[in-house]
């Protein structure tokens, strides 16, 4: 739980227009989505992360007498709403794709049901929180799937955009399936495995590298990666590291969790060289790590040049999402009802790009899974108030061409409600799982996806349908739209 009050992390337009609704009274209750509209870094689907965050800048939703006093400051605000904003808290509906899940685009990750004034105030600050984690977390998952089972070391803190970067980067990062973090305050935060080795200083501290690896082994004998690039890898290196480690076997030690790590040169060249050398001299299971601009692109490459590498240090591409970096989150009104109606009006944002022409209504999300293997066969993104039977056959088409159908047979699929319920008329009712357990769902997660959508160039995209009633609906509207164009035309 962070010290600040975030309630004023927010554009100001959002509190300009809540107080224009509260000078224009209205009874409005607001379906609001946050989706978004492309996979990041050219691949097939995203982790949804950020939610806890989410939870707790919700909870803690209040405007402090130091918040009145500032907003006063700006000469915008008006003393009616400025008192009305003291006793302000969220009393609306939020559903939301629980962390650590595979979503695509256009598919509500958080929708929010709530007066007008209180889902409009929450846009900025859940689009903040969202879109950096899942991009965070999607691209950990791209960096751990080129490592073919090999562990990931997330090694960005110095790196990151500042601070909160840094650190939920770190915890979007192990959601996205690293194994640990060299981020100590994450780790003391959200109880997740943080380790290291040690920098090309403390070699350069010590007249000669043989003495600064010994000092290191003496000290952490059961944690002890020794840097063997400062001088030359493998002429000084690998040489004074099989010294230290034949010292410490001979000293009757017990080996474990012990190797190299080379940051620099020809990784593949190199690593393969320190393996032969490492396993010339016994110490054949010496991890042998590797780090230095690091991305899954190069991990990919050198598990094709069979480097002899089993561990990866990545920093500076990971923490930052170095080749694609913003998620491109956004949050859209998709439907109105009056406060004592029962029925929402259906809302759409329209657009020269079809892409962007937004689904109205209040919706919720089915994925789809073949019976017989648990992946992924399509979603459906359809009303809330629909209901399937997963031993009738089912029809599902494409929201864009619509020719182009698919028939499930009842019984050879099963369905699952994305969207859970996270608050209800003002109050959480939802746990949060720890960030390790998020893991672990996220491992089984991205184990429903097709090896066609995981791979990291071209994969094969995953259909997100919308249900015949939501198309029905969207074409009406679009219809109904372009009818009154002409008419003023
Ligand atoms: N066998 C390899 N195939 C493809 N890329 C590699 C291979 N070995 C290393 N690389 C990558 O090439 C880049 C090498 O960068 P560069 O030559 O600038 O620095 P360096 O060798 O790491 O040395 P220094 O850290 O001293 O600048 C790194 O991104 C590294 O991960
Ligand atoms: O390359 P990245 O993926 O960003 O991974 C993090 C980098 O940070 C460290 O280097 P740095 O030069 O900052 O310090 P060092 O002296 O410990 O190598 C480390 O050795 C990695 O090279
Ligand atoms: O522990 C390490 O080896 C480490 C940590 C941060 C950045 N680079 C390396």
């Amino acid at each position: 739980m962070r010290a600040q009050n975030l309630t004023l992390l927010t554009d100001l337009y959002e509190l300009t227009m809540m107080q224009g609704y509260f000078k224009n009274p209205t009874d409005q209750i607001v379906v609001f989505d946050a989706f978004y509209r492309k996979n990041p870094c050219g691949g097939a689907y995203a982790i949804s992360v950020g939610l806890e965050q989410v939870i707790e800048y919700v909870r803690d939703l209040h405007f402090s007498p130091d918040d009145i006093d500032y907003l006063r400051s700006l000469h915008l605000f008006e003393d009616d709403f400025l008192e009305y904003l003291r006793g302000f808290h969220f009393t609306g509906d939020i559903y939301a794709i629980p962390e650590g899940t595979v979503v695509f685009p256009r598919e509500p990750i958080i929708k929010v049901i709530a007066p007008v004034m209180e889902a409009q105030l929450l846009e900025t600050a859940i689009l903040n929180m969202i879109n950096h984690q899942s991009l965070i977390a999607t691209k950990a998952s791209r960096v751990v799937y080129a490592a073919r089972g090999d562990g990931i070391m997330e090694f960005g803190l110095r790196r990151a955009q500042g601070p909160d970067a840094g650190i939920y980067g770190a915890r979007a990062a192990m959601i996205g399936g690293c194994i640990g973090t060299s981020n100590v305050l994450t780790g003391q935060m959200f109880n997740v495995p943080v380790s290291g080795t040690h920098a090309h200083s403390w070699i350069m501290s010590f007249p000669d590298e043989y003495t600064a690896f010994k000092t290191y082994a003496h000290l952490y004998p059961n944690a002890c990666i020794l840097l063997v690039d400062t001088y030359d890898v493998l002429k000084s290196g690998i040489p004074n590291a099989i010294r230290v480690f034949k010292e410490m076997r001979d000293a009757g030690m017990n080996l474990t969790g012990y190797g190299i790590r080379i940051d620099s040169g020809d990784l593949a060249y190199l690593s393969k060289k320190a393996y032969e050398m490492l396993e010339a001299a016994g110490f054949g299971d010496a991890i042998i790590s590797a780090s230095s601009d690091l991305d899954e692109y190069l991990i990919d490459s050198l598990k094709v040049q069979g480097a002899k590498i089993n561990s990866w240090g990545v920093g500076t591409n990971l923490i930052t999402s170095g080749d694609w970096p913003a998620f491109g989150g956004v949050y859209k009104m998709a439907a109105i009802r009056n406060k004592g109606d029962s029925e929402f009006i259906p809302k759409i944002k329209l657009s020269e790009n079809t892409e962007k022409v937004t689904n109205p209504g209040n919706k919720t999300i089915y994925r789809i899974y073949d019976r017989k293997s648990g992946k992924i066969r399509a979603d459906l993104i359809c009303l809330a108030d629909e209901v399937f039977d997963e031993s009738k056959d089912m029809i599902l088409f494409d929201p864009i061409s619509t020719w182009k159908k698919t028939k499930l047979k009842g019984g050879t699929y099963t369905l699952r409600e994305l969207l859970v319920p996270v608050f209800l008329r003002g109050g959480c009712v939802y746990n949060s799982p720890s960030v390790m357990e998020i893991r672990e769902i996220c491992t089984k997660e991205k184990a429903t996806l097709w090896d066609e959508s995981r791979r990291l160039v071209n994969p094969q995209e995953v259909y997100v349908d919308l249900s015949d009633r939501l198309y029905q609906m969207k074409t009406k509207l679009l219809e109904d739209m372009s009818r009154k164009a002409m008419r003023h035309e």
